[in-house]
C-alpha cells in the first residue's frame, strides 16, 4: 500500500499535487466532504486537512490540467453550470475547488445516474443536482443563476450547439466555457483533429474567443478539452 509523502500546490488555486512513496504523483483536491470517497479514490489527511486523490483517467478536467491547461477559470467562489454531471466524479472535484463560496449546478438527464449523483451532493452543500435534458435550458432556467463558467461534457453529436444555447441563457459576459469534445460521438468517419477544428469554429462564430484546445490522450482517447471566453450575448 503506497503512502503519501508530500503534498504541494500547483499553479491552480485549490488544485494540489501529491507524491507517494512508490514514486507516483497524482493531482488531488481538499475534500469538502471529509470521510466520503466519491468513486473509490484514496483519501488522506495532512495536518488535519483531508485530501482526495483526483484520477485523471476518470476525469477530463484532471486530464486537461495534466496535459497543460494554461488557465483554470474554476477557483474558490466560482459559480459553475455543469452539463453532463453523470454520477458526480468531476463535479465533486469542482465542488472541492469552488468551496462553499461557489456553486455547482449539475445537469444530468439519466435518472439512474442522477440517483448516484444525489448521494454525492448530499454531503456537499455547494452541489445542486438537476434532472433535466441540457437541450432544454428553459426547464431549469428558474433553478440556475448566471454563472462564471459553463462546463460541458455530454458526448452528444450536437454538443456544441447545446453548449452555445446554454451560454445564451446562463453564461456571464466575459465568462468561460470548458467543453470536452468526444470526436467519435460527432463523426466516426473524420479525423479527431478535423472535428475539434469544426467545433472550435462554431464557438468562434458564436462570440467565443478560443483560448486553448487540449488533446486528452492518453487520459481519454480521441477527446479534447476546449477552453473559451464568452464575449457576450
Ligand atoms: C461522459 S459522461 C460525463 C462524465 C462527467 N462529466 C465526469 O467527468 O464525471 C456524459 C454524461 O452526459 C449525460 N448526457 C448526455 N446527453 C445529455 C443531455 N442532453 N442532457 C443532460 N445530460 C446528458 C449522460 O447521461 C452522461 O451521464
Amino acid at each position: 500500500m503506497s503512502e503519501l509523502v508530500k503534498i504541494s500546490k500547483t499553479q491552480f488555486e485549490n488544485v494540489f499535487q501529491c507524491e507517494f512513496n512508490d514514486g507516483t504523483v497524482r493531482l488531488c483536491t481538499k475534500n469538502l466532504a471529509p470521510g466520503f470517497s466519491v468513486y473509490g479514490e484514496r483519501l488522506f489527511k495532512v495536518e488535519g486537512i483531508e485530501y482526495r486523490e483526483w484520477n485523471a483517467f476518470r476525469s477530463k478536467l484532471g486530464g486537461a490540467i495534466l496535459k497543460g491547461l494554461k488557465q483554470n477559470p474554476i477557483v474558490k467562489g466560482t459559480k459553475v453550470l455543469y452539463l453532463g454531471a453523470a454520477s458526480g466524479t468531476t463535479p465533486s472535484h469542482v465542488s472541492d475547488i469552488v468551496e462553499l463560496e461557489g456553486k455547482v449546478y449539475g445537469v444530468e438527464f439519466s435518472p439512474r445516474v442522477v440517483r448516484e449523483f444525489l448521494l454525492v451532493a448530499q454531503h456537499r452543500p455547494n452541489l445542486f443536482p438537476i434532472l433535466a435534458d441540457a437541450r432544454f435550458p428553459q426547464y431549469y432556467r428558474t433553478l440556475v443563476e448566471d454563472v462564471d463558467v459553463l462546463y460541458v461534457d455530454i458526448a452528444q453529436p450536437d454538443e456544441t450547439d447545446i453548449a452555445i444555447y446554454n451560454a445564451k441563457f446562463f453564461l456571464k459576459n466575459g465568462g468561460y466555457m470548458m467543453m470536452a469534445i468526444k470526436a467519435r460521438s460527432i463523426d466516426v468517419t473524420k479525423e479527431p483533429t478535423e472535428i475539434y477544428e469544426m467545433e472550435v469554429n462554431k464557438l468562434k462564430e458564436n462570440n467565443f474567443d478560443v483560448i486553448q484546445v487540449i488533446q486528452l490522450d492518453p487520459y481519454d482517447k480521441d477527446h479534447a478539452m476546449v477552453l473559451a471566453k464568452y464575449k457576450g450575448k
